[in-house]
């Protein structure tokens, strides 16, 4: 299947010389939801902007729903919506017009049908006769997304879609992401909020001084990355770790009431039964058995940090 974004060996370097990004290569596949991550600077946003044709590309090769970006422009970015960062909404247009004039920045014919069905899809079709400037941040936003999809793009990029944005709309923003992908819309987003790449995203890309460290399906990352911890709390405490213990993964806890067994997601449990069993022929009791598995968070402070 040919990738909805391939890009092969780009380099940016800035007027500056600064070398934003390095030897980038990836594909995104039609329909999938793909999280870049990065901590700030990374090259987020230059990346984006280098697909959808607004920041020039120094080297290498990007295409777009199979167009290249540089040869075949205009074919490229129309496949594309973008909904970036910076909401620029202070605008005495109604959201109709704002979004049917977006359409037509592209080229395309009117279709209110269209465009009434993006309303309805974003929950602003009661809005349609209002004034943008008149709306909350939040209707602004979904706003963007409408005109970022008024001329009905195959891919749509959302940079930081909830930055600012209370828990509740994002939680609709999410769902709003999904419904669009079951329209067949391929969805690249960045974000901060690692909840939000772990609760949406098919696969995750991390991103660190301008190149990709890491492109992984999301369940098969955190369970590759992920460690599991087993916290048992003891009946009695402990002044240090017995010496049976010396060899396995276990911490004690400051108070002596709890030990703590970390150990890999992927491996089997084998050492977990035998951490039970020897606990048991010394005796040790405990009244409680918790487990947690690192969360996507965890995982990347690790890998940007490493
Ligand atoms: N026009 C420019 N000239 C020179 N350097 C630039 C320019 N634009 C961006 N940079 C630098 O390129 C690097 C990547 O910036 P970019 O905005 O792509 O990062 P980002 O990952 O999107 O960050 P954030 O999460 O903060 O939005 C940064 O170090 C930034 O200072």
């Amino acid at each position: 299947m040919q990738p909805d974004i391939s890009v092969k060996h780009l380099n940016k370097v800035y007027a500056d010389g600064f070398s934003a990004l390095k030897d980038i290569n990836l594909d995104i596949k039609p329909g999938e939801i793909f999280a870049l991550l990065g901590p700030n600077g990374a090259g987020k946003t230059t990346l984006i902007s280098i697909i959808c044709g607004i920041v020039n590309l120094s080297d290498g090769e990007v295409k777009a729903a199979g167009y290249d970006i540089v040869k075949d422009y205009r074919r490229a970015r129309e496949s594309i919506g973008l909904v970036p960062q910076e909401l620029n909404t202070d605008s005495f247009e109604t959201v109709w017009d704002a979004v049917s004039f977006s359409r037509g920045l592209f080229g395309k014919p009117p279709a209110p049908d269209h465009i009434e069905k993006v309303l309805k899809d974003l929950s602003l079709w009661d809005k349609r006769n209002n004034r943008i400037m008149s709306l909350s941040g939040g209707m602004k936003r979904r706003v963007m997304i409408a005109k970022a999809l008024s001329h009905e793009p195959r891919i749509l990029f959302l940079d930081e879609p909830t930055a600012g944005v209370d828990v509740e709309l994002r939680r609709d923003m999410w769902e709003m992401v999904r419904k669009l992908r079951a329209n067949g819309v391929t969805i690249i987003l960045t974000t901060h909020y690692i909840e939000e790449a772990e609760e949406m995203a098919d696969r995750i890309g991390v991103i660190r001084e301008g190149e990709i460290i890491l492109v992984e399906d999301k369940t098969r990352l955190m369970s590759k990355l992920g460690k599991k911890e087993l916290r048992l709390h003891l009946q009695n405490p402990l002044d240090k770790i017995p010496g049976q213990l010396a060899l396995e993964p276990v911490d004690l806890s400051e108070d002596g009431y709890e030990l703590i067994y970390t150990f890999d997601s992927q491996q089997e449990q084998a050492g977990v039964a035998r951490l039970l069993r020897t606990l048991g022929e010394m005796g040790i009791e405990f009244r409680d058995i918790q487990t947690r598995e690192s969360s996507l968070e965890e995982i990347f402070v690790g890998l940007v940090n490493e």
